[in-house]
């Protein structure tokens, strides 16, 4: 029988931006609607829709060998779990999502000690009760469904404790940031018997190897131009590189080619200064990977 290797991708926010992340590493996962089995073009892979807030339940536990979860509900749940990488992408953006504590903008409060008795609505109870615990500030800490942002609106309580990205729900409803509390991002978990198991372990640390320079190539580009050798020193002084650039003799002439690696952004800047310096046959190539 072949080796396989059972494999959670988190279901909700982080679906869509896990997938697309997957295909850019080389797998092609399929979710139909209302199936919570994903195909996925790996014969050596299982995989399965799971809520984050159970990942790190279901890897501890061995049910599943390795998965991705939100840091933040790995740490909730105190799950017992080997943390094999993390990866910054959240929803919509590049970024950690942060769980901040919220207020509506006409309460007084400045800090988290303004909040000596209150009651606080969250979904991240048991992250929200340490955090007050360690400043030895009494607070009621109440589960929230979701919807949370409405509950400091309506007054149900006196502040949230919730996850913001964007910014966009906060600001929609007139509330204001008082202060973070933790940043969190995915991370793939595997299970203590997935690690200790040769096989399994190698193939775990395959999908992170790929999910990482994927995501580390994204706004990456590599350029490629021709330079007359007298003008080299100062053609790689300006450009910038993953090490130092890459030099090769031109056949039968007295020019090099260069070729170096650097972001996206970099390119505008760099060009110009190039063909000052005598660059000539300037190419610009996208990445799709940097291991
Ligand atoms: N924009 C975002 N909104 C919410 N959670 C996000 C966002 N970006 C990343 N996350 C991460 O996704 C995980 C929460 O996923 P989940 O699917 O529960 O989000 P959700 O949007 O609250 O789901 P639901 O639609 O069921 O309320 C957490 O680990 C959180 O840090
Ligand atoms: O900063 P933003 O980019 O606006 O993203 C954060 C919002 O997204 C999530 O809401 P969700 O869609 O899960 O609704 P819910 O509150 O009903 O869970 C989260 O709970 C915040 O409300
Ligand atoms: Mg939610």
């Amino acid at each position: 029988m072949n080796n396989v290797l059972n494999f959670g991708i988190p279901k909700g926010s982080l679906e869509n931006a896990t997938v697309e992340l997957f295909k850019k590493a080389g797998w092609q996962i399929s979710i139909s609607s209302r199936s919570y089995f994903p195909g996925v073009d790996d014969s050596e892979m299982n995989c399965k829709l799971i809520r984050p807030q159970e990942m790190g339940k279901y890897v501890e536990r061995g049910t599943i060998d390795a998965g991705i979860a939100g840091r933040d509900w790995v740490r909730e749940n105190e799950a017992d779990v080997v943390e094999v990488c993390e990866m910054v992408y959240s929803k919509v953006s590049r970024r950690p999502a942060r769980w901040v504590l919220v207020v509506g903008s006409d309460s007084k409060v400045q800090g988290p000690e303004d909040l000596h008795g209150a009651t606080i609505s969250t979904e991240l109870v048991g992250f929200t009760k340490r955090y007050f615990a360690e400043r030895n500030i009494p607070v009621n800490v109440e589960f929230s469904w979701g919807a949370t942002e409405a509950k400091v609106v309506d007054g149900l309580c006196d502040a949230i404790v919730e996850v913001t990205e964007t910014g966009s729900t906060i600001k929609a409803n007139g509330l204001r940031i008082v202060c973070d509390l933790m940043e969190s991002v995915p991370v793939l978990l595997a299970s203590t018997s997935a690690w200790a198991d040769p096989w399994k372990r190698e193939k775990i640390e395959q999908i992170a190897t790929l999910l990482k320079s994927s995501l580390a190539a994204e706004g990456m580009v590599g350029l490629k131009m021709n330079a007359p050798a007298s003008r080299i020193e100062a053609i790689t002084k300006v450009l910038p590189s993953l090490k130092n650039p890459t030099i090769s003799h031109l056949y039968n002439s007295d020019w090099l080619s260069v070729e170096s690696i650097m972001s996206e952004k970099e390119v505008r800047r760099v060009v110009p200064e190039l063909l000052k310096l005598g660059a000539e046959g300037i190419i610009e190539y996208p990445l799709n990977k940097i291991i």
